[in-house]
Parts: structure tokens; sequence; C-alpha cells
């Protein structure tokens, strides 16, 4: 089967849902709206980690689940267990038919940079059913958009440094595992070390070994082999005795006295070499990186070089990174320039420990040798922003639309059947999201259109669009996906791309600037006339 199917999350079913959405749904039934027809919108109000952009994702998911939105025979004997039993008979039977059948959704691409207000989804169909979607399309988009952000984010800050997410053990379970995995790999990140998600997405698996494997030796003798084949072939030749030479070569340059090295560090690093002599990597920072992890490293590095095989790297996982990292390179240099081993100065520097995006950024202002970072906890559970707040409004009901207030104006939906469009200025740049409503006609390229703030009436620009992107197109229809879907590789691209069209200064670290996002002059005044006919005069006494 299609990598798509298996990647495809067995717990995302119907009653993967809230409660209160079966309570509706009766509530509705009884109330005989089975008939009613309903869009809405979802959508988020704000962009995460003080920034001023977000990356959708989660679409594929959200479509899987609408294929298979079907109550099973025990999920009905469940719900007859849990609800009432005042719950009429023939609701279980119109539950056990429902399906996403009549459900139209629009949305926006998988990947692609979004704005608060603007529909990630739009989602059409009988009132109940469409209704009985919301938690479960919440759920599977708003981790899922949280995460690629977070992990595009991370990108900008590590420019062309590889990234590994290392989070599994840290995540929210073993699905925000899963999830973390494959969606910080859509937003940025070279790989995984969750080799889970490496099968099920296809996504490159990474590792390096544990401090546990450096310090289960505790000497020479821990060795039950030394032997290594060369390369190109031939005798075996002892990589312990060919690795002490280089260390008594390498004191001078490292300037410590040999016996300060420890044995058992060495030990585990020729074991990991005979076993990975072609992907040898060590882990450093166990007993001294300086005294005794990078000349064990430098000395096994140099053995196998002996017998034709190039070392990848180490990894650093405590300590001053900057400093670390620029020790380790100067004397990578100096060796390869006492020996005339040009790769040797090239040799991978990872960098792991508590990494996040601040730390990331300061490492670049202090100066540092490492190109690729491994990064777990910050990024896996997104420490400085734990949830997006996306939501789902009911904004027409019956060709009417609905409007939900609130005293927060920001809270307040903006009402009825929206089309979302982005306009692009001749440099290629996004300049504003436009809604509209969806029974107006597109913007035009190069005609000027006028784009106001929701809210504020004198904040209002004109816009000569050199390109229009309709954000907005069908997914779900007649109870099948009718668009030919991107691989998670053409989502991961999509999101490079879409970040391009964003001028820098809206995706800057400290205080972005904020992306437009305008309504349409008839929008507008739709909007504001349903908000005062739905408003209550008070009197004040
Ligand atoms: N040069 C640096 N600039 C900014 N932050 C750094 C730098 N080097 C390391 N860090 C960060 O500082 C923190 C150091 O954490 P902590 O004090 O727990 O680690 P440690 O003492 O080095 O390691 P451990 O306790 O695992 O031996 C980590 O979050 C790390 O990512
Ligand atoms: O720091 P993170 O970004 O979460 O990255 C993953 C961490 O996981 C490992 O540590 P481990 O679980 O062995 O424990 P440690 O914290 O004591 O290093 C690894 O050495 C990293 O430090
Ligand atoms: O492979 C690694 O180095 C690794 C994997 C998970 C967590 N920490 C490190
Ligand atoms: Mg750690």
């Amino acid at each position: 089967m299609t990598e798509r199917r298996l990647g495809q999350n067995g717990i995302v079913q119907p009653l993967l849902t809230d409660l209160y959405q079966i309570t509706m749904a009766y509530a509705y039934w009884k109330s005989g709206k089975t008939k009613d027809y309903s869009v809405f919108d979802l959508f988020f109000r704000k962009n995460p980690f003080q920034g001023e952009f977000t990356i959708f994702a989660g679409l594929e998911e959200c479509l899987k689940f609408l294929e298979k939105f079907h109550y099973s025979i025990s999920d009905i004997e469940y719900l007859k267990q849990t609800l009432p039993s005042n719950i009429e008979e023939e609701f279980y039977e119109f539950l056990s038919s429902v399906s996403a059948k009549d459900v139209t959704l629009y949305a926006i691409a998988e990947g692609s940079v979004a704005f608060p207000r603007v529909p990630l989804m739009r989602v059409e169909g009988p009132l109940i059913i469409v209704q009985l979607l919301e938690t479960t399309l919440l759920t599977l988009v708003n981790y899922a958009s949280l995460m690629a952000t977070n992990a595009a984010r991370y990108r900008m800050a590590a420019g062309n440094m590889k990234l590994f997410e290392f989070g599994l053990r840290r995540a929210q379970g073993p699905d925000g595992g899963l999830s973390a995995s494959k969606y910080s790999y859509i937003g940025g990140f070279d790989g995984t070390s969750n080799v889970l998600a490496g099968k099920l997405f296809n996504i490159p698996v990474k590792g390096t070994h544990a401090h546990a494997y450096i310090t289960s030796f505790n000497g020479f003798t821990d060795l039950r082999n030394t032997k290594l084949e060369p390369k190109a072939g031939g005798e075996p030749r002892d990589l312990l005795q060919l690795a002490l030479a280089w260390r008594t070569d390498l004191v001078p340059i490292f300037k410590v006295v040999a016996s300060e090295a420890s044995d058992g560090e060495m030990a585990a690093l020729i074991s990991f070499a005979i076993a990975f002599p072609d992907g040898f990597m060590a882990l450093v920072d166990t007993y001294d990186v300086k005294r005794s992890g990078l000349l064990n490293f430098c000395s096994v590095a140099l053995a196998l070089n002996e017998l034709g095989y190039r070392a990848v790297g180490i990894r650093l996982d405590s300590g001053d990174l900057a400093y670390l990292s620029n020790v380790a390179r100067q004397f990578f240099s100096e060796i390869s320039e006492k020996y005339n081993i040009p790769w040797f100065q090239d040799l991978m520097i990872m960098a792991s420990n508590d990494i996040n995006e601040e730390t990331i950024l300061s490492l670049n202002e202090q100066g540092h040798k490492i190109n690729c970072f491994g990064i777990g906890t910050h990024l896996v559970t997104c420490q400085r922003q734990p949830a997006l707040g996306c939501v789902y409004k009911l904004v027409e009901l019956n060709d009417q639309p609905r409007i939900k207030l609130s005293q927060d104006v920001a809270k307040v939906t903006l009402p009825g059947r929206k089309d979302a469009y982005r306009l692009y200025s001749e440099s290629g740049h996004a300049l504003v999201d436009l809604l509209q409503r969806s029974d107006e006609s597109p913007p035009a390229i190069n005609e000027k259109v006028l784009c106001r703030h929701p809210f504020i009436e004198s904040k209002r620009a004109y816009v000569i669009p050199s390109r229009v992107e309709k954000l907005l197109t069908v997914y779900w229809k007649d109870g099948a996906i009718c668009q030919m879907l991107p691989d998670l590789q053409q989502i991961k691209e999509g999101v490079q791309t879409s970040l391009k069209t964003l001028r820098p200064d809206i995706k800057r670290n400290l205080n972005p600037t904020p992306f437009k996002v305008a309504v349409s002059d008839c929008l507008y005044t739709f909007l504001h006339n349903l908000w005062l006919e739905n408003a209550p005069i008070g009197e004040l006494s």
C-alpha cells in the first residue's frame, strides 16, 4: 500500500472527539435540523511563538479522516451505554448511517504560510455532520501546524546547518512523538531519530550513541575484538594499537598528558568504529571534551583513515557549545594540515542539549563551528507556546450568515461563506490576504482593489496585485478526495517556497511586522451591518 495509507494514524476515528459534539448531534436531530446546511470556518486568531506567520499542516490527515468517517457497531454500542437512556433508538440508526459523503472541504495548501482569521479550511455540508467533525479536525490541524511552524522557525535560525529531531523520549506521548517527527520534517528538519516515523513517512533516520555506550566500557580489557579489515579489503589490522599510536602522536597538539584521556572512552569509540567504520560519529563530552573526548575521537578517526575509512564527526551534549565547537574545529584544522588530510577539517560537529530557537540565534551571534543540531524537548513540546488556538466557527446556516459577537473584537467571527485570496507584488512578495464574500468576483491582476481592516474603519489601502492566488480550493467533495495530494517531500519544499514569498521583516525573530489580512469593502459592510443587527442595544440607568 502507499506510504500515505501506512502513515494513517490508527486512533483517528469518529469517537476521537468531545462528547458535546455527539450530544449536540442528538439535540440537532431531535429538533429536526437534519437537513440544515452549514458552513464552518477553521482558523486561528494569533500566530504562535510571538511570530507573524504560521505554517498550515495536517490537511492530508483530515482528508483521510473524512474518508473513513463512519461509526462502527461497537462505537454505537459504546454510545448507547454512555449517553442518557432517553435517547431514541432512531438516532443511533441515523448515526450509524452517517458519512462525509455530503461534506465539501476547501482548504489552503498544506505547507503554505497562513495568517490569523484567514480560514485554513472551510467545511460545508449537513449541520449535524459538519459539527461532528469539529474536534477531530482541530486536533489534526492544531498540533501539526504548531509543530511545522516551530520547525520552520528553527530552520530559519539554523540557515544551512543540518537539523535532526531527537524528541521522541520527551514528546507528549507516542502519538505526539510521531506527529512531531512528521511535521518537523515538513517544517524544515533533515531527519529524525524516530525509527517508526522513518518507516511510516519515509523520513531519513539518523543517530549517534548515548553516554551509556561510552560509560559501559571501563578500559581496553572490555574490548573483545580490536581488529578491523581495511576498507579496500585484506588482512584485518588492530584498530586499538593504531589509535593508541596516534594518541601518542597527537598529545603535543592537544597539549594534554596522555594519561588524562579516558581509556574506557577510547575503548567505547574503538568498538563503535569497528561496528560502523563508515559512519563513525562519537559523543565526546562524557568525561572532558578537551582533555579526553576530542583526543580519543581524533586518534580513532586517524586510525580509521589509515584503513581507508572516513569518520563522520562528533556530538557535543554539554558545556559551552560555541566555545567547544570552536576548539574542536581548531584541532580538526590543525590535524588536517599537519597530516595533509583535507576532509578532516570538515568533520561534522553536532550539538545537542536543550537547544531551542533562541540558543541557535545566540550561538550564531557568538560565532561557532557547529554544523548540525540534534533537537528534542523544546522542539517537540513547543515549549515556547504549547498550543495553536485554531477554532471552528459556524459562519452560515441555510444561506443565512451567522456571527459570534464578543466583547473582545478579535473574537468576533467573520460571517458568511467567504473566499480568500493572496495578492502579490511585482517582486513576488505577498502583500495582503484578502477575504471576500463568496459571491463577489475575485480580485483581478493589475486592477485596483480596496483592502480594508476588518474592524478599524479608517484603516484601508488600495492594492494593485501582479498575481492573485486563490487560497481555498476544494479537496473533498462527493465522498472523495478530489485533488492530487502532494507527498511529504513536496509539502516540505512547499513550506520553503511559501516562506520565500514573505518579506524578511515579517519573518524576523524580534518584533516582526504583522502581515496584513484584509476584507473587501463588501464584506466589511456586510459584517458591520450584521454586527449592528445582532448586538443588543443596552440601556443606561
Ligand atoms: N554558548 C552558548 N550560548 C548559549 N547557550 C548555550 C551555549 N552553550 C550551551 N548553551 C545552552 O545552555 C544550556 C546549558 O545547560 P546545562 O547547564 O543544563 O548543561 P550542562 O551543564 O552544559 O550539561 P550537563 O548538565 O548535561 O552536563 C543548554 O540549554 C545549552 O543548550
Ligand atoms: O536536550 P534535547 O533537546 O531534549 O535533545 C535530546 C537529548 O536527549 C539525549 O539526552 P538524554 O535523554 O540522554 O539525557 P540528558 O538530558 O541527561 O542528556 C541527548 O543527549 C540530548 O541531550
Ligand atoms: O542519536 C542521538 O544522538 C540521539 C537520539 C535521541 C536523543 N538524543 C540523542
Ligand atoms: Mg541532554
